[in-house]
């Protein structure tokens, strides 16, 4: 379970209370998630997600998210919208901790995304783009390409016990990727940063799990049933074409890890639909998607070793995007052919 800080059923009472918000019915922490501690909360008058910061997110950070999801939420992105409190400002603490109160959105994610999800993903990612464009408030990306190598030296050889000669292995391709990173020609802007199939809601998904594919065609959703995006706190200013690589990265390959040209060719279409994606930018996705690749299996790692005691946390494989990272680097074509 992804609690790190567990809250009280008085803890929340006061949250609705004090703010005048709701009667609360029921509260429960959330399984899914890695990085804060998610609880949904049923108030008499609606659904709210309370999302209290672990790491990676600062305090003096919540503005900047407070402004980006009101900012997306008013031009029609269906992602979270902060929840205000008594003074009419949004809550950015709950029981005393840094935290965020956002509306619970509708819809499943679906666990494989057919080349339709995909599309929709990369039609959401490039209308973050666009509506982020000239956005005042400003943060730094805590994970860009830098900040990979201050990781690297974090986990050490460390990582040999994840598994042998791995530590050598991220380091050159860090070096090799950092030597061909083409960030400061391209475009940046405000991404997501995380846009893992985990992260997108389709209404009517989720059916598969339980009733087979076969038996219910909201199975797969098509890119109109797009009804959620969350998980903004690795939102930052960075080159916007990383985002689509971390996209790429994440949702272009089935169930058993094989990488699927249709999925990548249908999110940069998607993209393409909202968003133009310029000549250069479309050269350096190959690179990108390196970068995404490593990037994740870093930060997976890093926790892998230091886990946060006692914590309600599954934590997710170091080692899962290692054979994408390697398809990335060897062949670099697969994604070039697909924004062709
Ligand atoms: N606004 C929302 N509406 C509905 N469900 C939500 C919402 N926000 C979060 N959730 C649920 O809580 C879970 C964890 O939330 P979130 O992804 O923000 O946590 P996290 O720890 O930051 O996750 P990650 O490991 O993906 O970074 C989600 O997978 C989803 O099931
Ligand atoms: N989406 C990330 C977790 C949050 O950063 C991963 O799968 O590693």
């Amino acid at each position: 379970m992804a609690v790190f800080t567990e809250l009280s059923r008085a803890d929340i009472d006061a949250l609705l209370t004090d703010n005048e918000l709701d009667a609360l019915v029921d509260y429960t922490g959330v399984e899914e998630g890695t990085e804060n501690t998610t609880y949904l909360v049923d108030g008499a008058r609606a659904r709210y997600v309370v999302s209290v910061f672990e790491r990676w997110v600062e305090p003096q950070d919540i503005p900047f998210f407070v402004d980006l999801l009101t900012r997306l939420s008013d031009a029609g992105v269906p992602c979270p919208r902060p929840v205000a409190g008594r003074d009419g400002r949004a809550i950015t603490s709950v029981a005393g901790r840094p935290a965020l109160v956002t509306s619970f959105l509708p819809g499943r994610p679906v666990d494989d995304p057919a080349p339709e999800a995909c599309r929709g993903c990369g039609r959401v990612l490039a209308h973050i783009h666009r509506v982020t464009e000239g956005m005042d408030s400003h943060r730094p990306n805590m994970l860009s390409l830098t900040d990979w190598y201050g990781l690297l030296d974090a986990c050490g050889t460390r990582l040999d016990t994840i598994a042998d000669g791995l530590h050598a292995e991220l380091a050159r391709a860090l070096d090799r990727i950092a030597a061909a990173w083409p960030g400061d020609d391209l475009p940046r802007g405000v991404i997501h940063g995380d846009l893992f199939p985990d992260n997108l809601f389709f209404a009517g998904a989720g059916a598969a799990t339980t009733a087979g594919p076969e038996a219910d065609p909201a199975a797969h959703p098509t890119a109109d049933d797009v009804s959620g995006v969350i998980d903004f706190f690795f939102a930052a200013h960075e080159v916007l074409a990383y985002d689509l690589a971390v996209s790429l990265a994440s949702w272009a390959f089935d169930g058993r890890g094989r990488f699927e040209p249709a999925r990548a060719r249908a999110m940069v279409a998607g993209y393409g639909e909202r968003r133009t994606l310029s000549p250069a930018e479309a050269a350096g996705l190959p690179v990108l998607t390196q970068g995404a690749a490593l990037r994740f299996t870093l930060t997976r790692a890093y926790d892998w070793l230091n886990p946060k005691p006692d914590a309600r946390i599954r934590p997710k494989d170091p080692l899962a995007m290692m054979p994408r990272l390697r398809l990335f680097l060897d062949q670099p074509r697969a994604i070039a052919d697909a924004c062709g």
